[in-house]
């Protein structure tokens, strides 16, 4: 009997990363999000005659440091190529492109995949990487239904873009999205793309076919408009299984280009014949071809040194990758892997951690539950940074409202924060009181001096260094921690002293307080003389409730036992 293999699903990547640097791939225009529209555009972005291109190298050398991270070959010599289509929002008519000799190829992004996010069942797992090219991106079309009108907005149009062409390497959404999340944390590592999927910074197209392992690859469709990693595993998955039932029930899979809708978790095949499409690919006659030096040595006199792209200089700056920090961490303080991807993954999160390790004199994997557990839960849970350094790379909750209705008082209410220092507080009072339009920038920039943690790491490492020394105990730590947290201006033995939260270290007091106890319960003394020694922690349980837990349970059983016995 032949046993026919199952079907199983195939996914190819090409992802859009939007480079950050401070001006757009060929002119001097400035690269802003949340701009007023059509605020940033030059002549060349709008494609007036006898504009003329000019290659920012800054692009050019994240494009190099990207390849460099994901193991790419280098191109010492690449080309740009004019790739045509009509778009509103691309007045050219072609967009420039690398469809020759991209900047880098050949390159692998080496990713963990935990099946069903369970930590024990991690594996270690790579895609290869086609190319990366260089490229330009559109500009942005709005349409006003209540006017049946679309409007232009060109402030994007020109900013460049790497787009990475990954192989047909993985078989299911998880693996794609876990994929993904790494290279948004290698993009932001090197400071070459925010890569936040929301902004539109990081644009991924899933490819997705399926066949017999052993068979040809079979007919691929290309799913568009995914804003999230969680949005990416969902249409991959989906469309895997929509295909495995049109080719089960006898039908044919058609190249097509399909939208993922979030609502229904859907693909849903768009109107467009781009599978049709010729570009009409051509040479773009006004850039030369973009050389890459290896060596400083082997830049050619006659060329600007500070405007070649070198890549021994780049590679002296490539920073330590989200792979190498995981090990690292787990290697030197001792901490559980899935520690190390959590601290990882929050942009600034490792370097509070060995702030606070540097600083106290507890273990590692003793502040790792204060930075993990406490921190995070509070930075959460008001929606805030760990440090200034990660402030871009969230999206404001302060923008979202001001755009979509006036401050109601409510919102108002919720926005006064304790963190919220007064210089703060009067600045968003003075915005309040301005129009909802006029203020969305302001707050952008507001937002950015008020979204960080309260608490410093010098902070935390000194209330862990007065659990450590035994002055004050966890339970109680807990507390401090809240208080801190609130007024982070006190210092935190103030705070302590104000409220007595003191350990009790003197003996006669707890000896006092000890002999209180066993006074008060002779039949629970009786049974731990009978040998009942569990009845113990009744006592000890009666101490921690009459001090506020500001005893040391090994001290207290001590004196409660030579009480006793
Ligand atoms: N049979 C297949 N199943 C799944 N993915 C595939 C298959 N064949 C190719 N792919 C993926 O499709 C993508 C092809 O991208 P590429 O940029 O080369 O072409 P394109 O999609 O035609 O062009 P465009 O850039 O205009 O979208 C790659 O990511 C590749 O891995
Ligand atoms: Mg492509
Ligand atoms: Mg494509």
């Amino acid at each position: 009997m032949v046993i026919v293999p199952q079907l199983v699903g195939v996914v190819g990547l090409e992802i859009h990363a939007q480079i950050q640097s401070k001006s757009k791939l060929f002119s001097g225009s400035q690269v802003r999000f949340m701009s007023p529209p059509n605020s940033l555009v030059s002549h060349f972005d709008a494609s007036l005659p006898g504009t003329l291109p000019v290659l920012n190298h800054r692009c050019v050398e994240a494009a190099v440091l990207t390849g460099l991270a994901l193991n790419c070959t280098i191109n010492k010599r690449s080309l740009f190529d004019r790739k045509h289509y009509f778009y509103a929002d691309m007045p050219a008519g072609f967009q420039i492109t690398q469809q020759r000799i991209p900047i880098a190829v050949n390159g692998t992004l080496v990713y963990n995949h935990f099946e069903g996010h369970k930590w024990n069942h991690g594996m270690t797992k790579s895609v290869k990487i086609k190319q990366i090219q260089l490229e330009q991106d559109s500009g942005k079309s709005l349409h006003d239904e209540e006017r049946s009108q679309t409007l232009i907005d060109l402030n994007r149009a020109g900013v460049g873009l790497m787009e990475l062409v990954m192989e047909p390497d993985m078989c299911g959404g998880e693996e794609a999205a876990s994929a993904v999340r790494e290279l948004q944390l290698i993009l932001q590592t090197l400071g070459t793309c925010q890569a936040n999927m929301s902004e539109g910074q990081l644009r991924v197209d899933a490819n997705v076919s399926v066949h017999r392992p052993g068979d040809p690859l079979g007919v691929r469709t290309e799913v568009k408009n995914i804003n999230s990693v969680r949005h990416l595993a969902k249409a991959i998955d989906y469309e895997i299984q929509r295909q495995m039932k049109v080719l089960r029930s006898g039908g044919t899979v058609i190249n097509e280009t399909r939208a993922f809708d979030s609502k229904s978790s859907t693909t849903i095949a768009m109107r467009d014949k781009e599978g049709l499409q010729d570009y009409r690919f051509m040479p773009e006659p006004n850039l030369p071809p973009l050389f890459v030096y290896e060596t400083e040595d082997s830049v050619p006199a006659g060329v600007d040194s500070a405007q070649a792209v070198v890549v021994e200089r780049l590679i002296s700056c490539l920073p330590e990758m989200p792979a190498q920090k995981r090990m690292r961490l787990v290697e030197t303080y001792d901490i559980q892997l899935e520690h190390s991807f959590t601290l990882v993954n929050e942009e600034g999160l490792v370097d509070y951690f060995e702030s606070v390790v540097q600083k106290t004199k507890a273990k590692p994997r003793k502040v790792i539950g204060w930075v993990l557990d406490d921190l995070m839960r509070n930075l959460n849970l008001h929606n805030l940074n760990v440090s200034q350094s990660s402030v871009n790379s969230r999206p404001s909750v302060f923008t979202l409202v001001f755009m979509s209705s006036p401050v109601s008082e409510e919102e108002k209410a919720s926005f006064a924060h304790p963190v919220i220092s007064s210089s703060g507080t009067s600045l968003l009072s003075r915005i309040f009181s301005l129009s909802c339009r006029s203020v969305i920038y302001e707050v952008n920039f507001i937002c950015s001096l008020l979204l960080v943690s309260p608490l410093s790491p010098e902070a935390l490492a000194q209330m862990i260094d007065l659990i450590e020394s035994g002055r004050i105990s966890s339970p109680v730590a807990k507390q401090v921690f809240q208080e801190m947290w609130k007024a982070p201006e006190l210092p935190v033995e103030q705070i302590i002293e104000e409220r007595d939260w003191w350990m009790i270290s003197d003996v006669e007091q707890l000896r006092a307080l000890c002999q209180r106890i066993v006074d008060g319960h002779p039949e629970a003394v009786q049974l731990i003389k009978g040998g009942n020694k569990r009845v113990m922690n009744k006592l000890i349980g009666e101490i921690h409730k009459v001090t506020k837990g500001r005893t040391d349970p090994v001290q207290v059983v001590a004196i409660l036992e030579e009480m006793i016995f």
